[in-house]
């Protein structure tokens, strides 16, 4: 049974305030966009993992997908499965890559094995592997917050404009990220601004880690004030970065951030 895990970027992200246990409370929308893996699960003698394009770091235990099934194995009786996974989602780019090939595979697992799991006990499942991972579960837009697991339903629907999305050759950690910023409480919700035009967004509309993140990577900023100065109506970096999209009316000329960026149009 194969699936296409895909990835999300998040319109603003406004960190609030650092929690007792560490973590951060945050809000932020997280948006579903077109830039997907493939990830099969086929019944067999033994666990097995393997993986093509882009090379994934870390170890195969490591591997959210691995992890995801030894936490699913210490509730069912699961006999083994080869998971093969295609990695085309950028990593180190803010794109929950990994949290959604998470999510995927308990989906996965869950029609494959009839397991008869709801979304709500998937989520809770996969919560535990990463903040971001429940969202892939319905990947609807969601308002997000707490530690970015707790969602609300927002009403948002960007198809009538061209998304670009620009990987540039940088890569920044999460926790690199968090450790860059001053929790502030926001003045606005972004429930709220995000239900402005497109076109006031650049005005209320921000991403905390950027300040930090633009100063340790300059070539971020760049990309970002390149997508601007294509006329994108709104630019932002997603999530703890690298990459950066960009909401136009139409589609751009991005030529000249080809050379040194990966760029994605109408994702
Ligand atoms: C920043 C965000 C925003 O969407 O996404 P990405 O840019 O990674 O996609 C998320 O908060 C990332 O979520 P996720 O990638 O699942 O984070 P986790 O693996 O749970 O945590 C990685 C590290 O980030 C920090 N962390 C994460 C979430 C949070 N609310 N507060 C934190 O302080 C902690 O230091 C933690 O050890
Ligand atoms: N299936 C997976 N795909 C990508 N990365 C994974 C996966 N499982 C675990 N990881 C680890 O998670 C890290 C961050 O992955 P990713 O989700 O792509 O980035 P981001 O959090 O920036 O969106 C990687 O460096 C890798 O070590």
């Amino acid at each position: 049974m194969i699936a296409f895990p895909n990835a999300k970027i998040n319109i603003g992200l406004n960190i609030t305030e650092r929690r007792a246990d560490g973590y951060h409370n945050l809000e932020t929308i997280f948006y579903p966009i077109n830039i997907t893996d493939a990830l099969e699960i086929v019944p067999a003698n033994e666990l097995s993992f393997e993986a093509s394009g882009l090379g994934i770091p870390g170890q195969v235990e490591d591997n959210l997908c691995i992890k995801g099934y030894h936490l699913l194995k210490a509730d069912f009786d699961l006999p083994p499965v080869k998971i093969h996974l295609h990695k085309h989602i950028p990593i180190g780019a803010g794109l929950g890559g990994g949290s959604s090939d998470a999510a995927f595979f308990f989906k996965l697992m869950n029609k494959e094995f009839s397991l008869n799991l709801s979304n709500e006990q998937m989520r809770d499942y996969v919560r535990v592997l990463g903040a971001d991972c429940a969202f892939f579960i319905e990947g609807k837009p969601v308002y997000a917050f707490e530690k970015g697991d707790q969602f609300e339903p927002v009403d948002l629907d960007l198809s009538v404009y061209h998304l670009v999305l620009v990987m540039p050759p940088a890569h920044v950690s999460t926790a690199e990220a968090y450790r860059g910023v001053k929790p502030q409480p926001s003045e606005r919700s972004l429930k709220e601004l995000v239900s402005l035009p497109v076109g006031d967004w650049k005005q209320y509309i921000r991403n905390d880690f950027e300040t930090s993140i633009f100063k340790n990577h300059p070539v971020i900023r760049g990309v970002k004030s390149a997508l601007y100065e294509a006329g994108a109506l709104y630019a932002c970096m997603s999530g703890s970065g690298a990459s950066v999209f960009g909401v136009f009316k139409e589609r751009p000329d991005l030529s000249a951030l080809e050379k040194d960026n990966q760029v994605f149009y109408n994702v």
